[in-house]
């Protein structure tokens, strides 16, 4: 088990067809619930007046991460940062 923090900024083109813009935007939702769901999408909270989001990915490697993240309908049109995440020695 490996904890990843991952900041997703969202700009889609202006110009992307509505329809698709749409579609993408359904899959992604419906991608995210699942990995919810499974326990592996452990947070998604929007970021204030952003489109974007904070995240907390629960995988077992970082290339595990790397492939969830490349999945993403969304991916083409987001910057993405990754933190990994490791316990902290006063953490209760
Ligand atoms: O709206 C976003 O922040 C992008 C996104 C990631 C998962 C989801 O459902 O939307």
């Amino acid at each position: 088990m490996a904890l990843f923090h991952v900041r997703m900024d969202v700009d889609i083109p202006r110009d992307l067809d509505e329809q698709v813009r749409t579609d993408t935007v359904a899959r992604e939702k419906a991608y995210s619930q699942q990995l919810q769901r499974e326990g592996t999408w452990v947070h998604i909270w929007r970021i204030v007046g952003q489109y974007s989001n904070i995240s907390v990915f629960d995988v077992e490697s970082a290339d595990e991460l790397h492939k969830i993240l490349t999945a993403l309908p969304l991916f083409p049109y987001m910057d993405i940062e990754v933190m990994p995440l490791t316990r902290h020695p006063s953490a209760l």
